[in-house]
C-alpha cells in the first residue's frame, strides 16, 4: 500500500521539492491533503495535478473560492485549517514544511493522532522541542529530520547508541556574505543577502543562512532531535556544502554523509525510511570533479547570530521562543527594507536581553511569550 502524505507548505521551496518526490514514486506515495499559504496560482496548478482530499489555506475567501472551483474537495483555512490538513486522519506521514513557529500546533496534533513527522519546519523544535520530542515519546511517533544537516546526523549515526557518539559536527556554508567583513555587512541589501552560493531556498531560510541564524537554529534542533549536549556540538565551516554534517564516535571514526546540494535527498530519504529509493535522474556526486573541500574554524564574532542562538540554547526554558520569534520578526522587518542587515542580530539581543526566561514552558505559555516577543520588536522601531 502506498504511504498516504499531507503535506504544510506545499507552495514553498520544500513544499514543491516535496510533491517532486511524490510524483517521481507515484508508486510509493500518495499526496492526501496539503496546506499553502497565500499563492493560489500554484495551489490550482497542485490541485489539478494530485487527487486530494483537503486543502488548508490563509484567507477564508480564498477557501470559498477555490471551494467554487473544486467542488470534490474540502477547503479549510487559517491556524485551524492547518491543523486539519497535519492531522488529517487518512495520513500515515506529515510533512511539515510550513514557515516559521507556526508549525508548532499542527505538528503537536498530527502526533496526537499517531502519525509520523517529517520535519523540516525547524522553527517549531527550537521554539517547543521540549513538547514536541514529550508528544512523541509518549505517543510512539518517530520525528525524522528532513534538514539537511540532521538527515546526515541521523544517517551517519545509523541507529548506533549515544554513549558511542562524541560530538556532532554540523557543517555550515558561510551563507551570501561569508567573504566579507562584519564591517563590510553594514550597507547590504536585500537583493545580496538573498543570493545563496549553494542552495536555493525560501527567502526568510536564506537571510537566516546570511546571518548564520540558521546554523545557530540548527545547532537546537540538533539538541532537540538527538539529546546531544551543547558541549558536544561543533559548527565547521563548508564552504561547498557537499559534506552536509559529520558524526564523530567515540573511538575517533567519523561517519559523514556527502551529496550534492539537492534538498530532494533527505525529503525522499525521510519519506522511504527506513527504505532507500533510487534517483535515476539526479545530478550524482563526482568528487574528481570537485577537486577540493575546504574547512573552517567558526568566528562567533563575525558570525554573531550563531552566538545568540547557542547562549538561547544553553539558557532553555522559553530562551529559545524568543530567540525563533524575534528572529522571525527582525528577518521580516529586513525583507521588507525597515531595517538594515546588521540590525536584525541587534533586534534579536534587544529581546533577549528583556526576557526574563521561564524554565520548562507549556504550549500556553510558549505561545504567549512568541507573540508578546514579535509585539516587542515591532515595538523597538518606533
Ligand atoms: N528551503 C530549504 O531548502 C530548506 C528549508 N528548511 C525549512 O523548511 C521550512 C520551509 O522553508 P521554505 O520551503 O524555504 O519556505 P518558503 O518560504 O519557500 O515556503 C513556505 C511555505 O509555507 C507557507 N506559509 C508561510 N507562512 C504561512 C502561514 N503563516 N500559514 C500557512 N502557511 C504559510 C507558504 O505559503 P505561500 O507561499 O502559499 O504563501 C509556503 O507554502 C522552514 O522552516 C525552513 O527553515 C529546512 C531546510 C532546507
Ligand atoms: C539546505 C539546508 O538544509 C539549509 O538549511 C542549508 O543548510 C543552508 O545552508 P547554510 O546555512 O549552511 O548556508
Ligand atoms: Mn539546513
Amino acid at each position: 500500500m502506498r504511504k498516504r502524505i499531507s503535506l504544510l507548505g506545499a507552495t514553498g521551496s520544500i513544499g514543491i521539492q516535496t510533491l517532486d518526490i511524490i510524483r517521481e514514486h507515484s508508486e510509493q506515495f500518495q499526496l492526501v491533503a496539503f496546506s499553502v499559504g497565500k499563492n493560489i496560482a500554484e495551489t490550482r496548478k497542485i490541485l489539478r495535478e494530485f487527487p486530494v482530499q483537503l486543502v488548508s489555506v490563509i484567507n477564508e475567501e480564498d477557501a470559498s473560492q477555490l471551494q467554487s472551483e473544486f467542488s470534490h474537495v474540502e477547503f479549510v483555512y487559517g491556524d485551524a485549517g492547518l491543523v486539519q490538513v497535519a492531522a488529517h486522519t487518512n495520513a500515515d506521514v506529515l510533512v511539515n514544511a510550513v514557515l516559521g513557529s507556526v508549525g508548532l500546533n499542527p505538528t503537536l496534533e498530527a502526533i496526537k493522532k499517531g502519525i509520523t513527522i517529517a520535519i523540516a519546519n525547524k522553527e517549531t523544535l527550537v521554539t517547543a522541542g521540549h513538547l514536541v520530542m514529550q508528544a512523541a515519546k509518549e505517543y510512539n511517533v518517530p520525528i525524522l529530520p528532513v534538514d539537511s544537516e540532521h538527515s546526515a546526523l541521523f544517517q551517519a549515526m545509523n541507529g548506533e547508541k549515544r554513549s558511542e557518539i562524541a560530538k556532532l559536527i554540523i557543517t555550515a556554508s558561510g551563507g551570501s556574505f561569508r567573504d566579507r567583513t562584519r564591517e563590510e555587512l553594514k550597507n547590504v541589501t536585500v537583493k545580496d543577502a538573498l543570493n545563496h552560493p549553494n542552495w536555493s531556498m525560501g527567502s526568510k531560510i536564506t537571510i537566516d543562512s546570511a546571518t548564520m541564524m540558521n546554523k545557530g537554529l540548527e545547532v537546537i534542533e540538533a539538541r532537540v532531535l538527538f539529546d546531544i549536549s551543547y558541549d558536544d556540538i561543533e559548527v565547521l565551516l563548508h564552504r561547498e556544502s557537499i559534506i552536509h554534517s559529520m558524526v564523530e564516535f567515540e573511538d575517533t571514526s567519523v561517519i559523514a554523509q556527502l551529496g550534492t546540494p539537492d534538498m530532494r535527498v533527505p525529503i525522499q530519504y525521510a519519506l522511504s525510511y527506513p527504505d532507500r529509493l533510487p534517483r535515476p535522474h539526479a545530478k550524482r556526486l563526482n568528487l574528481a570533479e570537485i577537486g577540493k573541500l575546504h574547512f573552517e574554524e567558526m568566528d562567533y564574532n563575525r558570525y554573531y547570530a550563531l552566538k545568540l542562538a547557542i547562549d538561547a540554547g544553553r539558557a532553555g526554558g522559553t530562551m529559545t521562543t524568543v530567540l525563533n520569534a524575534a528572529n522571525e520578526a527582525a528577518v521580516a522587518l529586513f525583507l521588507q527594507e525597515k531595517i538594515g542587515f546588521l540590525t536584525i542580530d541587534e533586534l534579536i539581543e534587544r529581546a533577549m536581553d528583556a526576557h526574563v526566561n521561564i524554565s520548562s514552558p507549556d504550549l500556553e505559555t510558549i505561545l504567549h511569550v512568541d507573540a508578546q516577543t514579535r509585539k516587542t520588536v515591532r515595538n523597538m522601531l518606533k
